[in-house]
């Protein structure tokens, strides 16, 4: 462990791609004892040794891990660091700065450490590797110790370098993204062979380290201040033949690369004091020796000569002088050794080879010579003019550039500062990288939520549209509905009004057949009374009883004298009379019963009349409500149109035949009276004979009155006594008189018969008028009732009815279409107004939607911008030392001391106990 004793030691592998380089260095399992790597193992080794070391040494073990991506120095303990610069100066040698050291006092917080940084390392898939390393990575130990006896401190770095794997993209098959990482690999790997290349052939003044940030970072472990050892790993397989013969070729230059590894220690006070004793007696010896130089040029340059033997030289002045101390040089002695050195050449006699002489064009640049100005390599006291003259030995013959100590300094200051702009610009430029990245992938978000909502809009309006489309359809449907309800109120209308019509006219036609049949009825009730009267005409009858009467007039005129005849015709003429009067009687009380008969049958007829009015009433009002009924039987689905039909048959059969009863009844009732009517019109016809006989036999014996008056007034004169004739004359003139009496009283008689046949024949005559009305309305009602029954029975009725109830049912098929349409319209009406408000909903719930997405991601821009100064001021914050991560308590240091041997002490417990110890601080960087 050459790290104890100061020195810095590497360890790095080197091969293709899928060799094996990992699972050398870190193994496939730190936990596994059998697969850990070396690098797991150098660990244990290091507590191991630390264990083991005498308890007056106190240590100091920090861990850093980072990895070369890129051309990035990424701090794999603190991944946000991607982009570290390289500095060298006098007290750090080459180191990358701001890489984050962790304290560690166990394996196990190393094992934390690997872990971690493991975690943050970039691994790809390729061809050759399923998890190649796409970096260079390398695990730093450095591990400080001091002696609290002598206060003597050594620092060794340990560099545990797993390169990345040299690749031939053609077998790896990289693309993209791991082509890109693969040329930066060869790049930097070919860098490295161009160093070592350098380092190697003999010839080159000029080593390029700073060609890539490997080979400026692995610079003292190449041909520097480092021990150094190479793996080459190598693929088994005959398939990388090629690659294998180049990997060994690489290693053999390497291997003839020699380093000049020094000891990293700062002296002890006493060793200082010493080494400065002797710088001040150097400094003596210089002055003494510079003295006799000018006094020996000041000969020289005022002409004189000095002889050989007193030539001034070195060895003459140590000799008078008491000699110089041997032993380490002050650190003046070392700065001014180092200034005169002109930084060429670390050590001569180890490395001549790998000295770095400035060579041609600005190339040439100043190796590091040692790490730090305050340790130094091996105490070798460097005397000047030594290294004068094996500098001008060396250099002989070839245009050197020799920079002074001041201008290095200056130089790698400048460096510094360049490389520390860079990196800033660098980080800057990641930054703006990253920010551009977010921006973009913002932009990109945006863009699709844009393109979403731009297609969500569309989609939307899509559907906005569709149902538009379907509200109009569903409108146009509802207007050609509408048209089509409307055609069909008013096709309604047309067949109601054409039904109205229709009424009309029949009503019409049967006002003008019922005027028509007035008409004739009237001309028949005037021929029918005419006929009717002609049989009963009075002044016949009265003539035929004028006649009668004078036919007993004559008669008892022709009796003459025969007064016996003349009495007993004037008696039979009495008796004739007083039948003819008892008949006149009786002819009287018939007519007074005819007269109350007709009133009946007048009544009778009233009541028919009316009742057929009634029926008519009833049937109008019931053909009425039946159309109707059928009218409203089309909304109601109750009552069929057969039922309705059956029912008014039914009512109309019955009607009919109530009626035909009544009707029945009636005519037979006129029939009776008719009959009665006739005989009561034979009877007068008969009483009427005899009344003309008997004015004819009364005119017959008044007649005879006349002539047997004239013949008394004629035997009064001539004749034989007057008592006789006297007598016949007072006789006659008694039966003038009684004759005159009967005369006057026949007058009279026949006056009131005249009349009471004339009140009887209007009687007669308006009872036949009514008889006859009676009969025409019989007509008229059995015409009804022959229409009614025509209607009935008509073969066409049904024929019309069945037209009719077709009309009906069309109509009220269409009816109950169009209510169901109306119905169904205005159903779809109501749910197309429902999902058009469910749709202006959805529309207005989507574009709230909208507005609170882009509201979401105005916020998300807000959130994007604080977190962006969030991470700006954590970067910023971890930029600080000590800044926050998973590893922070490690950034504590934790001083060890060595447990003298006691291997039986786990280290962890060790470090505990360690720290416990020193909590006073180690190096002034204790626990405060
Ligand atoms: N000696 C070995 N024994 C068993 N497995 C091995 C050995 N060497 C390598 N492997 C396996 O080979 C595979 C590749 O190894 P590894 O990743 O270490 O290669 P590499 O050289 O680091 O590759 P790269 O340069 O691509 O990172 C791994 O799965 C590893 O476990």
């Amino acid at each position: 462990m050459d790290a104890f004793n100061g020195y810095n030691g590497t360890v790095f592998c080197y091969g293709q791609t899928g060799s094996g380089k990992t699972f050398t260095m870190m193994g496939a399992d730190i936990d596994n004892d059998d697969l850990k790597g070396i690098i797991p193992r150098i660990v244990e080794g290091v507590f191991s040794k630390i264990i083991e070391s005498p308890p007056t040494v106190e240590y100091m073990v920090k861990a850093s891990y980072m990895e070369i991506y890129m051309e990035r120095i990424r701090d794999l303990l603190n991944p946000e660091e991607a982009n570290l610069p390289v500095h060298e100066d006098k007290a750090n040698g080459v180191y990358v700065k701001g890489l984050m050291e962790v304290f560690v006092s166990s394996i196990d917080e190393v094992y934390q450490v690997m872990r971690q940084g493991a975690k943050n390392r970039v691994v790809g898939y390729t061809n050759m590797n399923a998890e190649s390393s796409r970096s260079h990575s390398i695990f730093q130990i450095t591990i400080e110790q001091k002696d609290t006896v002598s206060g003597k401190t050594k620092m060794g770095r340990l560099f545990l370098v797993d390169l990345a794997g040299s690749e031939k993209v053609g077998k790896t098959g990289a693309t993209g993204q791991t082509l890109e990482e693969a040329k930066k690999i060869n790049k930097s790997l070919s860098a490295l062979g161009m160093v070592i290349n350098a380092l190697t052939d003999g010839k080159s003044t000029h080593i390029p380290y700073r060609d890539s940030k490997l080979t400026r970072i692995l610079q003292e472990s190449l041909g520097g201040n480092s021990r150094t050892t190479l793996i080459i790993n190598c693929s088994p397989s005959s398939f990388n033949a090629a690659e294998t013969v180049s990997t060994l070729r690489f290693g053999v230059r390497a291997k003839s690369i020699k380093n000049k590894a020094k000891i990293n220690q700062d002296f002890s006070p006493a060793e200082l004091k010493l080494m400065l004793k002797k710088a001040r007696s150097q400094c003596v010896s210089f002055q003494t020796y510079i003295t006799a130089l000018e006094g020996e040029v000041r000969i020289w340059r005022t002409g004189g000569t000095v002889d050989s033997e007193n030539f001034v030289t070195w060895d003459k002045v140590v000799k008078d002088k008491p000699p110089a101390p041997q032993g380490p040089m002050t650190p003046s002695a070392k700065s001014n050794a180092v200034r005169a050195a002109g930084s060429s050449t670390p050590r001569s006699g180890t490395t001549s080879r790998h000295s770095v002489s400035a060579g041609a064009g600005n190339a040439a640049l100043p190796q590091s010579p040692t790490p730090t100005g305050a340790r130094v390599g091996s105490p070798t006291p460097t005397l000047l003019h030594e290294s004068l003259m094996s500098e001008l030995g060396s250099r002989s013959g070839s245009p050197t550039i020799v920079m002074s100590e001041d201008e290095r300094e200056e130089f790698l200051r400048r460096e510094n500062e360049l490389n520390d702009a860079v990196a800033e610009k660098d980080q800057e430029l990641q930054a703006s990288a990253r920010e551009c990245e977010m921006m973009r992938e913002e932009l990109e978000f945006l863009r699709n939520e844009s393109q979403n909502g731009i297609q969500r809009n569309e989609e939307l309006g899509t559907e906005v549209s569709q149902l538009r489309l379907d509200l109009e359809k569903v409108n146009f449907g509802y207007k050609e509905a509408m048209i089509t309800v409307d055609s069909l109120t008013d096709a309604n209308k047309e067949i109601t009004s054409e039904l109205e019509k229709a009424r009309h006219e029949l009503e019409l036609l049967r006002r003008d057949v019922t005027e028509d049949s007035a008409a004739n009825k009237e001309k028949e009730r005037a021929a029918r009374v005419a006929a009717m009267l002609n049989g009963m005409d009075s002044t016949k009858a009265i003539s035929r009883h004028e006649a009668g009467m004078g036919d007993l007039l004559r008669s008892l005129v022709e009796a003459g004298d025969d007064d016996s005849k003349k009495v007993e015709m004037i008696m039979q003429a009495r008796r004739e009379l007083d039948e003819a009067r008892d008949a006149a009687q009786e002819k009287d009380a018939v007519i007074a019963e005819l007269r109350q008969k007709n009133s009946d049958l007048q009544t009778q007829c009233t009541d028919i009349d009316s009742k057929y009015e009634k029926l008519l009433a009833e049937y109008e009002e019931m053909l009425e409500q039946s159309i109707v009924a059928e009218e409203q039987q089309s909304s109601r689905d109750s009552e069929t149109i057969n039922d309705l039909k059956q029912k008014l048959e039914a009512h109309y059969n019955n009607k009919i035949s109530s009626q035909k009863a009544q009707l029945d009844s009636i005519q037979g009732d006129l029939q009776r009276r008719q009959d009665e009517v006739t005989k009561s019109s034979a009877m007068v016809r008969e009483l009427r004979a005899e009344n003309r006989e008997l004015q004819t036999k009364i005119e017959a014996l008044e007649e005879k009155a006349s002539k047997a008056e004239a013949l008394g007034n004629e035997g009064a004169g001539m004749g034989a006594g007057n008592g006789d004739v006297t007598a016949a004359t007072e006789h006659a003139q008694r039966k003038e008189r009684e004759m005159q009496v009967m005369r006057r009283d026949m007058a009279q008689r026949i006056l009131e018969y005249d009349t009471m046949r004339k009140s009887l024949m209007r009687d007669v005559q308006n009872r036949c008028e009514k008889i006859i009305e009676l009969e025409m309305a019989l007509d008229d009602a059995r015409s009804q009732i022959s229409q009614l029954s025509r209607r009935v029975s008509n073969p066409n009725q049904p024929q019309r009815m069945q037209l009719l109830e077709k009309n009906v049912a069309q109509l009220t098929l269409m009816q109950k279409e169009l209510v169901v349409q109306n119905t169904d319209l205005k159903k779809e009406v109501a749910l197309s107004e429902r999902k058009l408000l469910a749709r202006n909903e959805r529309i207005t719930y989507l574009e709230h939607r909208l507005q609170d997405c882009n509201n979401q991601v105005e916020a998300w821009k807000r959130k994007a911008e604080e977190l962006q100064a969030m991470r700006s001021h954590e970067s910023s914050r971890s930029a600080q030392p000590n800044s926050g991560n998973v590893l922070r308590f490690s950034r504590i240091a934790k001083p060890m001391r060595g447990g003298g041997g006691s291997g039986a002490v786990a280290p962890a417990a060790v470090a505990e106990e360690k720290t416990s110890r020193t909590s006073g601080g180690f190096f002034g960087w204790g626990a405060s």
